[in-house]
């Protein structure tokens, strides 16, 4: 039998997806020796099942809906004719591509940093490989990512049912789809899928659709997705496999039944922490099992165990993760000298169309709202998708707090809103910022000035404040 080779480092990151990548990398740039460890390598969930596949699929959902679309504009196509294979077989193409490039970045450690196997703690500050070799590190990073969560109705159901894990390996699009989750994974592959030709329910036990805050920007995207498929919220649902599909029951206002061809399940993704024995590691759980540990070092409690992305359960988004990474890594190299980074101002964004965002401190009492509708924008009635609306927030001298949106372009300035939120800068102060027109960004320009209106900043004296020529 082969000798056992104990591994030693620095720093051990367990998980080699976006966190782990960027906490290696931060680890390794300040100076420490390091392990990658990964049961596949495959590449981050962002690339293979998460971001990007999805986003794909949103892209064809897009070319079919502009083709629907385009009589509007006195445009016609002709009949709209899609191939779901063709579909899927892009998507998994322009995946792969994806794949490849974040394996490239494993191609690129030091010889001996990536570590083929799983993790597990023995011990505080102790882990041990499946193979049973030890890891001596002097500090350890968690960042195993999240995995789907399926419902009890929903479980041993066979390969009907599927999760973001297996959806973009079905070889054609499903002839009836019902998706249980309304929140972002839920809506965007929905919206996705009814606009690709396939007859979608949509199922939520919630009334609320991806958590909005905001009652307007929740109902204009109700009004939106409710164009591709069908809502039903607030319902409990049970599920059988028969002949042919699924069937679903369900309950609410309009309660009933229907058999669909295949089952998406988007109800959430817990992290992914059940093989590490954390009970072993000493460190102090939550209720449900994840390390406590402070988001502005990602350290937990005291301990030379740091934790970053979906691990952490805290905000499971891409950029979130990279950040964490990046905190997490340049942390366990200095341990036990630790020091606290600023984190981003909250931002979610979901690709629906028109794409939901939520951006810094919620609606709450106290804040003053100014809102833009967009139903009647000028750039937005050009492009025959007048609709939605976005609200902002303010304390009471005017500064920037947070922003809910759903409209046209609502990706883009979120993204506005969000820097603006972040630099500290008021209304008064964007509504002097050049517009030009006719852009999507003008509509911001109406909740801005109700806001300068219910908090006596004066609006910029050089700005015309009329309305704009066109909408
Ligand atoms: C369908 C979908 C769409 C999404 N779209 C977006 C989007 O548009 N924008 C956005 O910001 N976010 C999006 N997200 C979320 C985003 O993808 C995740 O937040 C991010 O990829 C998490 O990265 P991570 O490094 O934490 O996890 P991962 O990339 O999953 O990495 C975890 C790694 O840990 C490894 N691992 C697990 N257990 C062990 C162990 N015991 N030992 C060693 N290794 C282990 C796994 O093999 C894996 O490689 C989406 C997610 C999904 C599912
Ligand atoms: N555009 C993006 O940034 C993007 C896209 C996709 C995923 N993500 C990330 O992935 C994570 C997971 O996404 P998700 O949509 O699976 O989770 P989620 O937790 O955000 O939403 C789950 C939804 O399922 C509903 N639900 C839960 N149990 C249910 C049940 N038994 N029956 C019916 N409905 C039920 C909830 O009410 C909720 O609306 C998100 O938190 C997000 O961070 C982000």
């Amino acid at each position: 039998m082969a000798e056992r080779q104990d591994l030693t480092c620095d720093v051990a990151v367990i998980g080699a997806g976006t966190a782990g990548i960027s906490a290696e990398r931060a680890a390794r740039k300040a100076g420490a020796r390091t392990l990658l460890i990964d049961p596949w390598f495959r590449g981050t969930l962002c690339a293979n099942t998460g971001c990007m596949p999805s986003k794909l699929l949103i892209a064809a959902a897009h070319a079919a809906h502009a083709v629907r679309h385009a009589p509007v504009f006195g445009v016609n196509p002709g009949s709209l004719a899609i191939d779901g294979q063709a579909v899927m077989a892009r998507v998994r193409e322009e995946r792969d591509r994806f794949v490849a490039f974040t394996k490239e970045t494993f191609d690129d450690l030091p010889e001996g940093t990536a570590v083929t196997g799983r993790a597990r703690f023995e011990g505080p500050g102790q882990l041990v490989l499946e193979d049973g070799r030890r890891i001596a590190s002097r500090a350890i990073v968690i960042a195993t990512g999240s995995e789907a969560m399926i419902p009890p109705p929903f479980r041993d159901l066979g390969p009907r049912v599927l999760t973001t894990e297996t959806l973009f390996e079905i070889p054609d699009l499903p002839e009836r789809l019902a998706v249980i989750g309304g929140g972002p994974i839920g809506l965007e592959m929905a919206q996705a899928m009814g606009r690709l030709g396939v007859r979608v329910t949509l199922f939520d036990n919630s009334t609320t659709l991806a958590k909005a805050r905001c009652a307007a920007v929740h109902d204009a995207l109700k009004e939106a997705v409710s164009r591709d498929l069908t809502l039903r919220l607030g319902c409990e649902t049970s599920a059988e496999a028969v002949d042919g599909g699924i069937r679903i029951d369900w309950t609410g206002d309009d309660p009933g039944r229907a058999v669909f061809s295949h089952v998406l399940v988007a109800t959430g993704r817990p992290p992914n922490l059940k093989g590490l024995d954390l009970d072993r590691s000493g460190l102090a759980l939550d209720d449900h099992g994840t390390p406590v540990f402070d988001r502005q070092t990602m350290q937990c409690g005291d301990s030379a165990v740091f934790i970053a992305g979906d691990a952490d359960a805290d905000v499971p988004l891409l950029h979130e993760a990279s950040t964490e990474g990046a905190i997490a890594g340049r942390n366990a190299a200095a341990f036990p000298d630790v020091a606290p980074s600023e984190r981003n101002t909250a931002f979610t964004l979901t690709f629906t169309d028109p794409p939901v965002a939520s951006v810094g401190a919620s609606p709450e009492d106290g804040t003053i709202c100014g809102r833009s509708d967009y139903g009647n924008q000028g750039r937005a009635r050009t492009e025959a998708r007048a609709e939605g609306v976005m609200s902002v927030y303010a304390d009471a001298d005017g500064r920037l707090t947070g922003a809910d949106l759903c409209c046209p372009g609502a990706e883009h300035l979120s993204h506005l809103l969000a820097w603006a939120i972040e630099s500290g800068a008021t209304a008064p102060q964007i509504l002097s910022m050049p517009f030009y027109h006719p852009t999507l960004e003008e509509g911001m320009k109406a909740a801005l000035r109700e806001i300068c209106g219910k908090t006596s900043q004066p609006v910029p004296e050089s700005r015309d404040f009329g309305n704009l020529p066109g909408g």
